[in-house]
């Protein structure tokens, strides 16, 4: 398998280079440059596989260039850091499939793809001799997963930068109290588009980046949608064998299009999704590009679901790759269009492959209490507000013809504040997240300035 960039500036290169070169060079995201399709026979028989396994199985399609038994070893040690046996139980409650991805060590869906990342960026490196800088941009999830994927890790530093004071407290302190040597949080003043913008920017000087060796954690790393791939073949599997069920919908709550993304990959494999359901918080702007083709930036808002809180998704370009035929140029001419005007036109032609591939809701913050409520009373399961987006956009927009299966993205116990604002009680904390006020902090504040991140990193690069 070769990888492509959507500019069309790279090609031809390995799963390895592609994972480590994290941003293409030329400023755009990698792909493969063919999706592999399975058929109806291959995809039941990966649904009966346990999860280790059929990682091991769809990641291998896209990897062919580390050695079957690295990638297995590499795997298993990445899911045996979860602490249930399934890795990603599924829960039936209300007649909605909860997809449980929060079982890892920081309780969301990131440790899914980032534990394996962590484990591949250490084994890349030692084969190469290497030593890598990690730079990434975090609502919440992202940060935590990322150090907890390499923290103490030879030969690797991770810088990660989060808004400061925007994101959970419980999400501030899984970052800032990991005070291995080898760890820099740096809260920015600003929101997270700033942070991913400053990301972005360091990544696209490739003299720089090459120099300090940049890798990248976010999802602009083709791995990390691979590994999120997984759990879509894995949830319908297990949802066919319990109803018999031809098709399965999704519903994906999501803020940098990536998880959405890889359910977008899922299918273009031929796993039969039959809806597809973008979930956003009131920073709609993919709710409005799907549902009336108005891809127009707003203000990022303070929501209830602050891992959510994103006007600009940085997958969308992947999307947009595809929705352009493949055509690199025209990807260059619509990031150029939308850095200038903000806005993006689509043809009516475009549109209309928008709404097949997705439905789309947004959903307030009212609407998200009003879900952790209802859903308790109903079934005493408390869900976090991310996964309560995606529950309420699965309730309005799914027809019934088929299982609905909606990616429950974070525990609730990061959110302590909503869900006790719904409740009225305090969701149970797991035992990772006991005593943590009490551990010692390190983070630094930093304006949101490409300079004031660039010089930080300088001057603690490894
Ligand atoms: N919601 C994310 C934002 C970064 O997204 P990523 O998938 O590109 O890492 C977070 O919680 O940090």
């Amino acid at each position: 398998m070769r990888y492509q960039s959507t500019r069309g500036g790279v090609s031809g290169i390995s799963f390895k280079d592609a994972v480590l070169m994290g941003l293409a060079d030329d400023g755009g995201l990698l792909l493969p440059e063919t999706i592999p399709t399975l058929s109806e026979g291959d995809i039941e028989a990966l649904g009966r596989l346990a999860y280790p396994e059929l990682a091991f199985q769809i990641i291998s399609l896209y990897a062919g260039d580390v050695p079957s038994a690295d990638l297995k070893s590499l795997i298993d040690r990445s899911y045996a850091t979860f602490t249930h046996p399934d890795v990603t139980p599924l829960a039936h409650q209300d007649g909605i499939y909860i997809l449980e991805l929060f079982h890892g060590p920081t309780l969301a869906f990131k440790d899914v793809a980032l534990q394996f990342l962590g484990n591949l960026f250490e084994y890349l490196l030692a084969e190469r001799d290497q030593k890598m800088n990690i730079l990434g941009a975090t609502s919440g999830d992202t940060g935590s997963a990322a150090i907890a994927g390499v923290r103490g890790k030879q030969n690797i530093n991770i810088f990660i930068l989060h808004p400061h004071g925007k994101v959970s407290p419980i999400q501030e302190l899984q970052m800032t109290t990991v005070t291995d040597a080898n760890v820099f949080n740096l809260a920015v003043e600003g929101t997270f588009d700033d942070a991913q913008a400053i990301v972005k920017e360091i990544f696209g000087d490739v003299a720089f980046k090459n120099q300090y060796a940049l890798g990248a954690v976010n999802s602009i790393n083709w791995a990390r949608v691979l590994a999120q791939v997984v759990y879509y073949f894995y949830a319908f599997g297990r949802v066919q064998r319990l109803t018999g069920c031809r098709e399965v919908s999704f519903s994906v709550p999501t803020g940098n299009f990536g998880d959405i993304f890889a359910g977008y990959i899922a299918r273009r494999m031929g796993l039969p999704i039959h809806q597809l359901i973008l979930a956003t918080n009131e920073n709609n702007i993919l709710a409005r590009f799907v549902r009336d083709g108005d891809y127009s930036l707003g203000e990022v808002v303070a929501t209830l679901s602050p891992s959510m809180d994103i006007q600009i998704a940085s997958n969308f370009e992947r999307y947009l790759f595809y929705l352009h035929g493949e055509d690199g140029n025209a990807v260059i001419q619509a990031m150029a269009d939308f850095r200038q005007q903000g806005r993006l036109e689509f043809t009516v032609t475009q549109q209309e492959r928008v709404r097949e591939d997705f439905a789309a809701l947004s959903v307030s913050n009212e609407q998200t209490l009003d879900t952790i409520r209802s859903f308790h009373e109903q079934t005493g399961y408390v869900l976090d507000p991310h996964t309560a987006v995606g529950v309420r956009a699965a309730r309005e927009l799914s027809g019934g013809e088929c299982p609905v299966v909606c990616l429950a993205t974070a525990h609730p116990a990061k959110f302590g504040d909503a869900v006790r604002q719904a409740i009225s009680k305090d969701p149970k904390r797991p035992a990772s997240l006991e005593g943590i006020e009490d551990r010692p902090k390190r983070s630094e504040i930093i304006p949101a300035e490409v300079n004031a991140v660039r010089d930080f990193l300088v001057k603690n690069a490894c």
